[in-house]
């Protein structure tokens, strides 16, 4: 009797132990089922991130050959010979006949038209629009341009300079003359990006009523071989029959970097563009009515060459603005904006050290832009801190916001 009953307690032990083992078993299970789920869908997304950097690859290798790839010699058909040939005048001087390809559109292929040639073949790469925009070939021109210099801020020093050395001769070249000296021929002028070096040389153009020639260096040998030596002479050209004018070389560093041993064939197009700048300038009688001012950011690696006097021979310096400059700077660009009446542009000046002027234009605008965006016509501090942050980067939290906002009001 007892035998038995101990036997049916060990049976119900048994039980016990088979039920919770179910249980853990499916706990286990719909674990595993879980992970499963979890790895399926994390493999989904991996599927979906190789796919995207496998699109990004793929793009980055295509910007990547087409950097590469060799520029295209400049050259204009002079006549087609037949279905197959043409001849045409390359623009470093040579004439050539060579074979197009019918793939090419015939109605563009008319003698005068502009086309591109692959540098060891020869053959049409492709056809270029016929008129020169003047884009396109990296050059503005503006007949007296409208900046004046009181919408430059916080440069009173460089303003003074350029007077000097770039307005005077314009506007007084007697004064040279009757002294006896030769005024200055090329002005450079060196800083950081958006300080405001084109602004500095619109301003003289407007002073003097001379027409405006900018040039962009890095677009000139960015194009087409030959190009660049032929525009600097065009560029001097042009500046001679709209004297008074003003050429302003910006980038100017592109052309003009210290020469390097290395001598590929887009290194010897920026040689024959410097040696052409430097030919014009050198032959260049400085009669006061055209002025040249150079901009760089990188004055450190300037070939000497260029800066040999009666070429270059003034440098002026166009610094990050200060807190007065960022003041001044700021005050200009607000000056037609409805401004809510805690908007203090002296902490704006203060919270926006290591700016460029540009930058600053580029939060004004910015903060409007906000204003716009919540249809309010008037823009408040809380616009100004939102594009300091997005302009400068900056992570401001809601606290430091508060507290601007207290300092603001
Ligand atoms: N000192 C400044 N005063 C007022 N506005 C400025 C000043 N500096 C820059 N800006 C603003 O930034 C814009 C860009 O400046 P600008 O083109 O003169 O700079 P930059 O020094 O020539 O730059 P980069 O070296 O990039 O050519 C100007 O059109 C102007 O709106």
């Amino acid at each position: 009797m007892e035998n038995s009953q101990s036997l049916l307690n060990k049976i119900e032990d048994l039980k016990k132990e088979v039920r919770i083992l179910k249980e853990e078993n499916t706990k286990t299970k719909r674990n595993l089922m879980w992970k499963v789920r979890k790895l399926e869908k994390d493999k989904v997304l991996t599927e979906n991130e190789k796919i995207r950097l496998e699109r990004e690859t793929k793009s980055l290798r295509g910007e990547v050959e087409r950097f590469r790839s060799p520029p295209l010699v400049l050259a204009t058909i002079m006549e087609i010979l037949d279905d197959t040939r043409m001849t045409v005048k390359s623009s470093t001087g040579p004439h050539f006949v060579i074979n197009y390809s019918k793939f090419l559109d015939e109605k563009l292929l008319v003698p005068g038209s502009r086309v591109a040639l692959n540098q060891q073949t020869f053959s049409v790469v492709d056809v270029l629009p016929a008129e020169k925009d003047p884009n396109v070939s990296g050059m503005e021109i503006e007949e007296k341009p409208s900046v004046s210099y009181d919408s430059i801020g916080g440069l009173e020093d460089q303003v003074i300079e350029v007077k000097e050395t770039v307005e005077l001769p314009l506007k007084k070249p007697e004064l040279f003359e009757k002294i006896g000296i030769e005024p200055p021929k090329g002005v450079l002028l060196y800083g950081p990006p958006g300080t405001g070096k084109t602004l500095l040389a619109k301003a003289v153009a407007n002073e003097t009523n001379a027409t405006f020639i900018k040039i962009v260096a890095s677009e000139f040998v960015k194009k087409y071989i030959g190009e660049g030596a032929r525009m600097v002479r065009e560029v001097f050209e042009l500046a001679k029959e709209k004297a008074p004018s003003i050429i302003f070389i910006d980038e100017i560093d592109a052309v003009a970097a210290k020469r390097l041993k290395s001598s590929t064939s887009g290194d010897r197009e920026v040689q024959r563009t410097l040696m052409q700048l430097l030919a014009e300038l050198d032959g260049f009688e400085s009669r006061g009515d055209i002025g040249i001012i150079g901009a760089t950011n990188r004055p450190d690696i300037l070939d000497p060459a260029l800066l040999r006097p009666g070429r270059f021979d003034r440098f002026i310096e166009v610094p990050l603005p200060n807190e007065d400059g960022r003041k001044e700077i700021l005050k200009i660009h607000t000056s037609k904006m409805s401004l809510s009446e805690e908007a203090d542009i002296d902490l704006l000046a203060t919270l926006t050290e290591g700016v460029s002027g540009a930058d600053l234009k580029a939060i004004c605008t910015e903060a409007g832009m906000f204003a716009i965006r919540e249809e309010r016509d008037e823009v408040l501090v809380a616009d100004f801190m939102d594009a300091v942050d997005k302009i400068m980067g900056v992570e401001h939290d809601e606290e430091y916001k508060k507290e601007a906002g207290v300092m603001f009001g």
